[in-house]
């Protein structure tokens, strides 16, 4: 992103850009001053085009402008200050050859571009000059050139207004994304063929009458937002964006309605539906109200959207292979492979969701790999050698992120651990293509040296005829008035003389400044002797060499802001790709929200004495307890303790990863008052937890309580989680059933998110009328049962009480079985019991230490086309490393304590 870019106006003239008309009107013969007149409001023609494009195309990147006004010495073309920027430019140019008056007309046309590859063509501008009879007769007068010249600055400025009201910029501009949709222009030496739809309007922004001609501008935008879905999606099939306005153009909103087939709507009544068609419902897609209450409020078409690409996406969802192929992530790519070539923004999309736009030279060759590479995405397009092991420079800026040693599993060796489950090389393919069909068209575009320094996008266009002779990576100043480089802000490096005098990049934009300067010489009137023009060139060639160094500079800091950037990059595709692949995070994408509990400690909320004992319990997970061990007389007291509690230990720094209050039952008639006295409190805990929870019912009266009490508002708006028990017959055999409406109640309300299930063995045993005993053969069933259940809707799964406190050879063995089970923690009553548990429910050096190898192999393995292998004896493939990854993942997180 640009960082200055505002609008200023300042008080230049004409004379002050071009250099003052001569000869005089006075000593002039008037055919002289005609023909003068003409050439000079010919040459205004072509500035204002390339004006108003930059000044409408950008206007709908959503960028902020911010340029500080400079008057009064400010030389800007029709006293409009802004920056510009070169791909816009260079898209002009290659779009039209002649300007008007020379052409009839050039028009800028905007699309709207869907996730899905629709397109909404949404409007249009077209710069005109038309000559007529009156015009034609007008006599130039020289005081003509400067009104002219100041009423295009005002008909720029109109252009800058009338481009942030029009229905594209109000609605869609600030809202384009990957997953959404995204706005792309085309620029015609033409009148626009697009097709705006039904009740589109019409009007003419400015038209001043000229000696050659009428000189207008026009804007044509739609009102009606729909898409015709009867449109094929551009794909390969269109070599060019004219192929697609022809199809969307020639289809009628009548012809739409007459085949039946779905439209899509994007008006900003549906605004609040989420992001991310993956953050929809699972169950009842089309049917679910939308979620007014999600965090989540960009919108999306309201389309009838195919539920098998996105739904299982859902990071709260079982995720298949299918899901993780779906996920938004890839969808980003998707842009990158269908977008056709000439849709400038897509470049700009493509830079955005990849971090690098093209690969200079050199990048390409050092970090591009051979075809038989079985994963390459965009990060492992640099950074790694051709063995697919990271370069030495990555490892070292890893380890000046103080990242490297933070890693997972230790160093990263290979790139295939990055990948995406059966992500494989086409978007490497994609980008070299992109590569080397920009090189071979050699356009000015296309051999744009782009640069990408802390998700900002700045481009240097060479010059066509050096860049063709010249292999080497030369930043050349284009010598067009029109294109020029802009500098992005970088800090001043560390003990470096320039930073004393204000940074690289100041030095750098000040010498350019300086260049792009229009030099005096270049009076429109006078011809330029070459005495004096090849010194002048010459001057600015030296003044050039004596700054190499700043260019140097310069080439330096965008080389470490883009390692930096890159490096950070693939720390964070680690921890996404290893989060979304284990089951133990929960479905918790993100693994930093994983809360681990392998004990979870009861503190009965009755005794004062326990409660002061928290802050300071290392159990993961401590339960502020009102059911079962607070007695029938004792309950007002515990709701009260519990309420102070929760507001005392705000101030203090607890031990536990999560702070729990467990609540009496819905059966229990008690719920409603427990949460009326604990919804005093300031605080609320991090997890509300509630036992017995039989049925589907019962949660929709949980949901209910809690809501009515607190308030939608106030219960949204902590990420308060929520822990069940499953206590009974009835309700293990109905898990599948209490566990998806929890979530689902969790996605409509937005609130109580689903994160682990207990099971309650002595309530159960009592439920069923069995005898509890020490080897509990009398529970196996349920607990096999109920932690496949939980797994298989990724939550944790906590094992029974041990309830023979002093049993703690006992306690170590039912730990054992129950984490070799696939619990993924177990219930404490008794501070002795905590680190027993916890010691047993974290895996051991020495299968951390296989973990970690195993990882490693697979990696190996997999970049060699191998699934299954062997390893140290064993037969390894897919579910062994999520096994592997299980473990490294705990230790992880429970080492950042
Ligand atoms: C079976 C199914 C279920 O429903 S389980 C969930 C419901 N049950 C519970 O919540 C019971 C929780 N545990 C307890 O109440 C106590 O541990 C019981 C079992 C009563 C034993 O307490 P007590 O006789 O004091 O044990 P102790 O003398 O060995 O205690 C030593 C020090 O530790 C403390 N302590 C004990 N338990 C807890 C606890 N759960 N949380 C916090 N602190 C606890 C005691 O207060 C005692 O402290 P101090 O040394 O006197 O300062
Ligand atoms: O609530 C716990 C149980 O075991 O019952």
């Amino acid at each position: 992103m640009r960082t200055n870019s505002t609008t200023s106006f300042g008080s230049s003239s004409a004379d002050e850009v071009l250099g003052p008309m001569s000869p005089s009107s006075a000593t002039v013969d008037m055919n002289a001053l005609q023909q003068q007149g003409r050439k000079r409001i010919a040459v205004y023609a072509k500035t204002f085009t390339m004006r108003f494009i930059q000044c409408v195309v950008q206007s709908r990147m959503n960028e902020k402008f911010d340029l500080p006004c400079m008057l009064p010495q400010s030389r800007d073309w029709f006293n409009v200050r802004y920056s510009e920027m070169g791909e816009i430019t260079a898209q002009v140019k290659k779009s039209i050859s002649s300007y008007p008056p020379d052409a009839p007309c050039v028009s800028v046309d905007f699309f709207l571009y869907t996730h899905e590859g629709e397109i909404l063509p949404l409007e249009t501008w077209t710069f005109s000059i038309e000559s007529d009879e009156a015009t034609e007769s007008m006599a130039f007068h020289k005081e003509d050139d400067s009104t002219l010249y100041h009423q295009l600055g005002t008909l720029l400025k109109s252009c800058i207004c009338a481009a942030r009201m029009t229905p594209m910029h109000r609605n869609y501009v600030k809202k384009q994304s990957a997953e959404t949709f995204i706005i792309l222009y085309k620029v015609n030496s033409s009148e626009s063929q697009i097709d705006l739809g039904q009740d589109s309007k019409e009007m003419v922004i400015g038209s001043l009458p000229s000696v050659i001609g009428n000189i207008r501008l026009r804007l044509a935008y739609r009102t009606k937002m729909q898409i015709d879905r009867t449109i094929t999606p551009p794909g390969n099939q269109y070599d060019s964006f004219q192929q697609v306005s022809i199809a969307s153009a020639g289809t009628t909103p009548d012809s739409r309605h007459n085949v039946g087939t779905p439209m899509s709507f994007c008006d900003d009544g549906i605004s609040h539906f989420s992001v991310s068609p993956s953050s929809l419902p699972i169950t009842s897609p089309v049917s679910s109200p939308p979620d007014f209450g999600s965090p989540y409020r960009s919108p999306v078409f309201k389309t009838s959207r195919s539920r098998s690409a996105s739904a299982t996406s859902d990071g709260d969802s079982i995720c298949s292979a299918d899901a993780v192929s779906a996920s938004p992530r890839q969808n980003k790519f998707f842009h990158s492979q269908m977008i056709p070539s000439n849709m400038p923004f897509a470049n700009l999309l493509t830079m955005s969701y990849t971090g690098t736009l093209y690969p200079l030279k050199e990048e390409k060759k050092e970090f591009s790999q051979s075809d038989d590479s079985p994963c390459d995405n965009d990060v492992n397009n640099c950074n790694m050698n051709n063995s697919g092991n990271y370069t030495d420079e990555l490892k070292e800026t890893l380890k000046d992120l103080s990242l490297h040693d933070d890693l997972p599993f230790g160093p990263l060796e290979t790139r295939n651990d990055l990948c995406e489950p059966g992500e494989s090389k086409k978007t490497l393919f994609n980008l070299n293509e992109v590569v080397g069909e920009r090189e071979e068209n050699s356009s000015p575009v296309e051999m744009s040296q782009r640069t990408i320094v802390g998700g900002e996008m700045e481009n240097t266009v060479k010059d066509e005829e050096s860049t063709q002779n010249n292999e080497e990576n030369v930043i050349n100043i284009s010598d067009d008035e029109d294109s020029f480089v802009k500098i992005p802000s970088f800090g001043p490096i560390a003990g470096d003389a320039t930073a004393e005098n204000g940074g690289v990049d100041t030095q750098l934009g000040e010498l350019l400044a300086s260049c792009k300067a229009m030099p005096e010489i270049l009076s429109f009137s006078e011809p330029i002797s070459a005495d004096v023009l090849i010194p002048n060139i010459m001057t600015h060639f030296e003044e050039f060499s004596r700054h190499q160094c700043v260019f140097d500079q310069f080439v330096a800091e965008v080389r470490e802001t883009h390692r930096k950037e890159f490096a950070r990059g693939v720390v964070q595709m680690r921890w996404t790709w290893l989060s979304r692949n284990v089951s133990q995070f929960a479905g918790v994408r993100d693994a930093a929200k994983y809360v681990p509990r392998r004990s979870l400690l009861y503190v009965p909320a009755s005794n004062e004495k326990m409660l002061a004992k928290v802050p300071r319990i290392q159990a993961d997970c401590v339960v502020l307890e009102l059911e079962d061990s607070v007695a029938m007389t004792a309950k007002t007291k515990a709701r009260q303790q519990a309420a102070k509690a929760l507001d005392t230990y705000s101030n203090e720094r607890l031990e536990c990863f999560e702070l729990g209050l467990r609540v009496n039952s819905v059966s229990s008639g008690l719920l409603e008052d427990d949460v009326k006295e604990i919804c005093k409190a300031e605080h609320l805990p991090q997890a509300f937890m509630v036992p017995k929870v039989d049925s589907p019912e019962d949660l929709a009266t949980i949901f209910d309580i809690f809501r009515t009490n607190y308030g939608a508002t106030r219960i949204t708006d902590t990420n308060t989680r929520l822990v069940i028990w499953i206590e009974s017959a009835r309700a293990l055999l109905d898990m599948p059933r209490i566990l998806s409406s929890a979530l689902n109640l969790h996605r409509n309300s937005g609130f109580f998110k689903l994160d682990a299930v207990v099971f309650g063995s002595d309530d159960y045993c009592a439920d069923i009328g069995a005898t509890r005993s020490s080897h509990g053969t009398e529970n196996l069933f349920a607990r096999q049962k109920f932690v496949a259940c939980c797994k298989a809707f990724q939550l944790q799964a906590i094992d029974s009480v041990y309830i023979d406190i002093k049993d703690t050879d006992g306690l170590r063995r039912q730990s054992d079985e129950g984490r070799s089970w696939g619990f993924t923690g177990k219930q404490t009553i008794h501070p002795s019991q905590v680190a027993v548990v916890q010691e047993t429910f974290m895996p051991p050096g020495e299968k951390v230490e296989w973990a970690t190898e195993l990882v490693h192999a697979y990696s190996q393995h997999e970049s060699e086309g191998k699934g299954a292998f062997q390893f140290r004896g064993q037969m390894i493939d897919r579910p062994l490393l999520l096994q592997a990854l299980n473990l490294i993942q705990l230790v992880e997180r429970v080492s950042s304590r």
